[in-house]
């Protein structure tokens, strides 16, 4: 279980409180008003910003003094994922070995991410020489190899195109099921939520609110979240 207990975090002016639980394998929605702190908070769950107060626990221990590469995670941005000095095999062994070479079985299981993103016979490519949803696919690549218990995805697939975004997150879904993680997305559009999510917390007033059922809080929004839909 993840739990964020009684935490209040602080950025800047801004503050948001998260008392909540998620259960270890679940595949969470994020939503909320612009502003409203969904970007902070899975900052702060990994650990690139520290809380005014409270805890974070994973499976019981606490993680929330632990530093960003030593917790059970793996994080993907909006963009910014890969470096583009880098083919993709590099970028993707940076998930093994921020530095140094890989040992045989480690480059099989880069060749095997390559797979499994469906980029086999492209890993020396650098990332100009990808399609944006190719890059995506990299990017993916390198949090597999990582093998981390819990990933933090905030918007990584906006910059696509319906069609692949929707791509992106049936082979997003597969994946964590195949390996059991437990999937914290933030999204601004309610139809990714309902295709990945069956839980959705909603971050608005200043409050990460408790995990709901993701058809039921679509399906009836409470005030703060109808006004953002629109
Ligand atoms: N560097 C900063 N200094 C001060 N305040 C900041 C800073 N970065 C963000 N904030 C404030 O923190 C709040 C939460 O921002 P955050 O990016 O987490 O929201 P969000 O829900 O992810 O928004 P969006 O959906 O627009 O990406 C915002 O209201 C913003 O004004």
């Amino acid at each position: 279980m993840l739990k964020l207990d009684d935490c209040v975090i602080e950025n800047g002016n801004f503050t948001l409180n998260a008392d909540i639980q998620i259960e270890v394998g679940n595949s969470i929605a994020i939503v909320g008003p612009s502003g409203a702190g969904k970007s902070t908070l899975l900052e702060t769950i990994a650990g690139f910003r520290d809380l005014k107060k409270g805890q974070i626990f994973w499976s019981g221990q606490q993680i929330s003094n632990l530093h960003p590469g030593k917790r059970p995670m793996a994080m993907l941005f909006q963009d910014g994922n890969l470096f583009p000095h880098l083919t993709a095999e590099q970028n993707i062994a940076l998930g093994l070995r921020p530095n140094g070479r890989l040992s045989a079985d480690e480059d099989a299981q880069v060749q095997s991410a390559l797979g499994r993103v469906s980029l086999h016979g492209m890993g020396a490519r650098k990332p100009s020489e990808l399609s944006g949803g190719q890059q995506s696919r990299v990017a993916l690549a390198r949090v597999l190899v990582q093998r981390r218990e819990l990933l933090l995805l905030d918007e990584p697939f906006a910059a696509l195109g319906p069609a692949l975004k929707a791509e992106m997150l049936d082979l997003v879904a597969d994946l964590v099921a195949e390996t059991q993680t437990t999937l914290l997305m933030v999204s601004h559009d309610p139809q990714d939520a309902r295709r990945i999510a069956d839980q959705t917390v909603l971050v608005a007033d200043e409050t990460v609110h408790a995990p709901v059922q993701t058809a039921e809080l679509f399906d009836n929004p409470p005030p703060s979240l109808r006004a953002y839909l629109g």
